[in-house]
């Protein structure tokens, strides 16, 4: 027999890994010209960073004023002793040096210089005590400002629309975003640094102009090349990080599908484990060529450096012997000049690269602001008109819709469907025909290309969009399985209120869950989360009771049910559609997806969806009469179904005992 040869491999890229090609059908990584962070990537110079500092400053300052500004206070207070009591502490030093290098007997010098000394020793004790509040106080503000950063992500993201979390470029930003709120948790130590840096700055350099306006030039050549390496490297590591975020995001998946619940039985079954495991590795392996590469870089740029570093150090020493040699400056000035020198450098070195560090994770906490502007753009719009209280009808007018970044087919097509309120209405059709892309419409998901649709006059385009989906209940296929109690899985259902027991009840019971539910090790109060202490484990039939039991808590005008029956056994399955019945007899509007043609018998109204048009509506009778005006596509899918089951299985007549047993 042939073998079958696998397809072949496409590879467009000669630098996309095997894995991502595989895995993700492409490459992973973006061009950072098509990313928006371009512009901050440029301005990662110098200059842009001066001048960026004091905003970087003050949005640090506010998010740390919001999540706790006593400790912000007691940061900042601590912060300025620090550089007073520093400064103070050189002058002293200074003297100190002045006086035992003065005239007079050693016990006259050291006499002379004591004062100084003790000032000395006091501003050593007074900064080592600021310190330790600032620490304190740093680690008090630090998770706090995680914590409020966090939040503002989250309920940002929380309220965009639909159609905001399934672009991608949107998604691009969520994940760089994602990192802002660590960032602005470190952007706390290193502001703290930077400003004790910048004051120690200010001391250092006020002694070394009072003592020989020659030594600040000297000093900043000693610095630029450690500044250039830090802005070097970190303008490397931004770039990279840019560019390889959607690869490390997908390698994190991988990994997490190894340990992930919902995975675990495939991966045992289909011995998918070594698979991922492989790709995990080559996928690993890739970004750690980019860390390899970025760390040999980094080494070359600090050698470069410091070769500039020592020459210039060089100089400043020459200088001074030279300055010293001349006369030109005091032995004891000398002396202060190179403490000053080296204290100076070494506040220039850790301004310049705490300034680094800021602004580097200033980047990402600018993602955050970002992504917080781009959601607010986004977000579901509050405010509109009123939808009518009971309308007759809802109607959908020549309603088109195309999903973004689908190729040009549509969804909806001019759909045209009326739903009368107090019915069940059916939506039968083929798969991909429209169907969940309508309800959704419905609901407000997403808003119509064009058309409209209108309960009774009124264009839900123009509705209030949180009672518009306060109207609405839904159980669609792929409900959601909360990780919580069953009460809560089914409450959450209208998560404004406290779970309600009586409620409850009725919704268990509407949905057949009431056994279900009480057979539970903890009733109401059992979690359905595996993988948790006492969580427990529900079947797919059984996870469908209960969220159609949540659709029902819900108590929404319309009720929307997508495939409600899919995971139901027979009797469930029937004593649903009863249910459903009886709810529109009590006047409650339903909606029925389904593709089991036979229980859409009892629904008021049949609409079919064929390539997102209504191609014909009607009763279940008309639908299937031969003279029925549309082109019979009910009749042609409900006979094929119908002949699944007449004539498929031959049921066996009872046997017939042989007449003289009978006899
Ligand atoms: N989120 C989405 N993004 C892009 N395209 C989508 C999305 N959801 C659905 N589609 C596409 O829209 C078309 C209509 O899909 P829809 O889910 O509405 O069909 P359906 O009638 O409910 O199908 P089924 O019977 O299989 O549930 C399909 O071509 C589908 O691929």
């Amino acid at each position: 027999m042939p073998t079958q040869s696998p397809p072949p491999r496409h590879r467009p890229d000669p630098e996309t890994s095997e894995s991502e090609q595989l895995l993700f059908g492409g490459p992973l990584r973006y061009d950072l010209g098509w990313s928006k962070h371009e512009d901050a990537f440029l301005q990662l110079g110098l200059r842009a960073m001066v001048t960026r500092l004091p905003s970087m400053l003050a949005t640090t300052a506010r998010l740390a004023w919001q999540a706790d500004r006593n400790a912000l206070r007691l940061v900042t207070a601590a912060e300025v002793g620090r550089g007073i009591a520093q400064a103070v502490g050189l002058v002293a030093v200074n003297r100190v040096l002045a006086h035992l290098l003065g005239e007079g007997t050693t016990a006259e010098r050291l006499g002379a210089a004591g004062p100084a000394l003790a000032v000395a020793g006091l501003t050593a004790v007074a900064g080592a005590a600021l310190r330790a509040l600032s620490t304190a106080g740093t680690g008090q503000l630090e998770p706090k400002v995680e914590r409020v950063a966090t939040e503002k992500y989250l309920a940002h993201t929380a309220g965009v629309e639909l159609e905001a979390v399934e672009d991608e470029e949107f998604h691009k930003l969520l994940d760089s975003a994602a990192f802002g709120a660590s960032s602005a948790r470190r952007m706390i130590k290193y502001c703290q640094n930077l400003i004790n840096a910048l004051l120690s700055l200010i001391a250092a350099t006020g002694v070394l102009t009072v003592l020989h306006p020659v030594l600040l030039p000297i000093l900043l050549a000693m610095t630029l090349p450690s500044a250039w390496a830090a802005l070097t490297i970190a303008r490397r590591r931004y770039h990279s990080f840019h560019t390889w975020v959607q690869h490390s995001r997908a390698g994190q998946l991988l990994s997490r599908l190894l340990i992930s619940t919902d995975a675990a039985p495939e991966i045992r079954v289909h011995q998918v484990g070594p698979f991922l495991l492989h790709h995990f590795r080559a996928m690993s392996q890739t970004q750690e060529t980019e860390q390899k590469r970025l760390a040999h870089l980094a080494a070359r740029t600090g050698l470069i450096a410091a070769a500039f570093s020592g020459v210039a150090a060089l100089a400043a020493y020459a200088t001074l012997g030279a300055l010293l040699w001349t006369g030109a400056m005091a032995l004891s000035v000398g002396g202060t000049a190179v403490l000053a020198i080296r204290t100076g450098a070494a506040s220039l070195d850790s301004l310049v690269v705490q300034l680094n560090h800021c602004h580097e994770e200033s980047l990402f906490v600018a993602d955050l602001f970002r992504l917080c502007e781009e959601a607010e753009q986004r977000a579901i719009p509050r405010g509109g008109c009123s939808l009518p209280a009971r309308p007759a009808a809802i109607r959908f007018e020549q309603v088109s819709f195309t999903y973004r970044g689908k190729d040009n087919s549509r969804a909806l097509d001019g759909a045209s469907l009326t739903i009368p309120t107090g019915k069940v209405v059916a939506l039968v059709g083929e798969n991909g025909s429209g169907k969940s892309t309508l309800v959704k419409l419905l609901s407000g998901l997403y808003q119509p290309d064009s058309g409209r649709i209108l309960w009774d006059g009124t264009d839900a385009g123009e509705a209030d969009r949180q009672e518009l989906v306060s109207r609405i209940a839904v159980v669609g296929q792929d409900f959601y399985r909360w990780p919580f109690t069953a009460s809560v899985n089914v409450s959450i259902g209208r998560p404004d209120t406290a779970p309600d027991p009586q409620r409850l009840g009725t919704a268990a019971a509407y949905a057949g869950a009431e056994e279900l539910v009480s057979g539970l090790p903890r009733g109401w109060n059992t979690l359905l989360a595996r993988g948790y202490k006492d969580g427990h484990q529900l079947s797919g039939g059984q996870w469908q009771r209960l969220g159609l039991a949540r659709a029902h808590y819900r108590a929404g005008d319309v009720l929307i049910v997508d495939e409600p029956t899919s995971a139901l056994d027979a009797r469930a399955e029937q004593q649903l559609f009863e249910q459903i019945r009886a709810l529109a007899d009590a006047g409650q509007t339903v909606i029925l997806i389904t593709h089991r043609l036979g229980s859409v018998r009892a629904a008021d109204l049949i609409h079919v969806l064929e390539d997102g048009r209504v191609v014909e509506s009607g009763t279940f009778e008309e639908l299937l009469s031969a003279e029925s005006a549309g082109p019979g596509a009910f009749r042609a899918l409900y006979e094929i179904q119908a002949a699944q089951y007449a004539g498929a299985v031959k049921v066996p007549e009872p046997a017939t005992p042989p007449v003289d047993e009978v006899a």
